[in-house]
């Protein structure tokens, strides 16, 4: 087995939309990213890259690098689920929790862990999606930014 970790932010800039755990959300902010943004998805890849002993989302999809503007982060979770089964390893579970004062992610989880669960070749029910404020403290609180953590434990196949 391997745990792995991994954590993201994401500032509010102009837009109409966040993408968060490939569920395209209306909101009267976007993020500011050189991808698409998708907190949840870059904190689950670097927690998978993490357990992998891989680096991190950054080495594998340079933010200098021009094929990833404006790229669909499901891409990048589909490298990670193909590099996983390479190192012979499937998912166990993964735990995710979002951190923003809105949008409210609650009714979309079970949208979220569907796409995640399908970019991941599995289960939804090994895939968790938990959201939280942060009470209007600090940057999330003060709405300027949305975060994400995630927790993978991979077990081998
Ligand atoms: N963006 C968010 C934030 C929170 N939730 C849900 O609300 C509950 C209460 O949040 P607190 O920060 O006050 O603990 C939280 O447990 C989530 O169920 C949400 O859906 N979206
Ligand atoms: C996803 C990448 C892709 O270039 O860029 P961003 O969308 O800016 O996101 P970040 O969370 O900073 O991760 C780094 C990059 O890999």
């Amino acid at each position: 087995m391997r745990i792995g970790q991994g954590f993201d932010v994401h500032a509010f800039g102009d837009g109409d939309h966040v993408i968060i755990g490939g569920v395209r959300v209306p909101h009267h902010r976007g993020v500011v990213a050189h991808s698409d943004g998708d907190v949840v998805i870059h904190a689950l890849c670097d927690a998978i890259f993490g357990a992998l002993a891989l680096g991190d989302i950054g080495q594998h999809f340079p933010p200098s690098d021009a094929r990833w503007r404006d790229a669909d982060s499901r891409q990048f979770l589909r490298h990670a689920a193909m590099l996983m089964g390479q190192h012979g390893y499937m998912l166990g579970n993964a735990d995710i929790t979002v951190i923003c004062e809105a949008p409210k992610v609650g009714p979309l989880a079970r949208a979220m862990r569907e796409k995640l669960a399908a970019d991941l070749d599995s289960e939804i029910d090994r895939i968790s999606v938990k959201a939280t404020t942060t009470e209007k403290l600090g940057f999330c609180g003060r709405g300027e930014g949305i975060a994400a953590q995630a927790c993978v434990l991979l077990e081998r196949v």
